[in-house]
């Protein structure tokens, strides 16, 4: 091939410069307009930027005009990476994972969400999560959905404690590399934080029949007491005596 000769393979790598030339600019502009977020946002009422029902909102979009080569996964972990990365620029975070017997599964759950700019922190059992982000300012919590536990631990859910924030995976899909069923956990996030699904205690002595719209997340029995762990749409309490845990954003259906 000669000088003059054009060569397909340089023009297409140009092509590839440009676009990721556009994607880099866009993403530090980004960053600027975040800069004029943060004044306007007032974060430090309640120490954490997270809020994911606009989350929710960002993700159902991607995915809705998302087609050809990349995997939707890869769109999902880039986004997750980037929303995360400036939430944390807002407000510093530690994300505490429960990392039992599924520890590694857990720590791949953790950084397809958050990258690698949040710090994480590893806790045996899911109680200890709890108590970490009762404990702190603005910290989120990841806990794995089990559906027989060994304890109850979303008993220390609630009233101006850590609450049910999110639910994942929440674009699940066959073959999606990070698809341990978990719920983000974090301290009120203040007013204007509404969820599609709501999340509750429901303490019973074994004969009490739910709708049919109320999914059992977890359950535990001690002493004759069932104590289930169960999500509703809406935010209608599913029994009398259900104590309410925070609640999350419909997950979309599998792909
Ligand atoms: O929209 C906001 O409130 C933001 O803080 C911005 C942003 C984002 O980076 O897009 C970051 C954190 C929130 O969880 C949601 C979105």
């Amino acid at each position: 091939m000669n000088d003059a000769t054009p060569d397909p393979l340089t023009d297409i790598r140009r092509e590839i410069d440009r676009i990721d030339e556009a994607m880099h600019r866009l993403l530090m502009e980004r960053g600027a307009v975040i800069d004029r977020l943060i004044a306007i946002k007032r974060t430090s009422q309640t120490g954490s930027a997270f809020r994911p029902g606009r989350e929710a909102d960002m993700m159902r979009r991607i995915a809705d005009r998302h087609e050809g080569r990349l995997p939707l996964a890869t769109a999902e972990h880039l986004w997750r990476t980037i929303i995360a990365t400036f939430t944390h620029v807002q407000a510093p975070f530690t994300l505490h994972v429960e990392q039992g017997p599924e520890a590694l599964a857990m720590h791949d759950l953790a950084r397809f969400h958050v990258g690698f700019d949040v710090p994480l922190e590893g806790h045996a059992i899911p109680g200890r999560v709890v108590e970490a982000v009762r404990a702190s300012t603005g910290d989120l919590g990841l806990v794995r959905l089990e559906p027989q536990p060994a304890g109850a631990w979303w008993d220390a859910l609630g009233g101006e404690g850590p609450q049910v924030m999110a639910r994942l995976p929440f674009l699940p899909a066959e073959g999606h590399p990070a698809s341990t069923p978990a719920l983000v956990i974090a301290r009120p996030l203040g007013p204007g934080s509404t969820s599609e699904v709501s999340v509750w205690a429901v303490h019973d002595d074994g004969d009490l029949h739910l709708g049919s719209k109320v999914e059992i997340l977890a359950g535990v029995t001690r002493n004759g007491v069932r104590n289930r762990l169960v999500a509703v749409p809406g935010a209608e309490a599913p029994a009398p005596n259900a104590l309410p845990l925070g609640g999350y954003a419909q997950p979309a259906a599998a792909r």
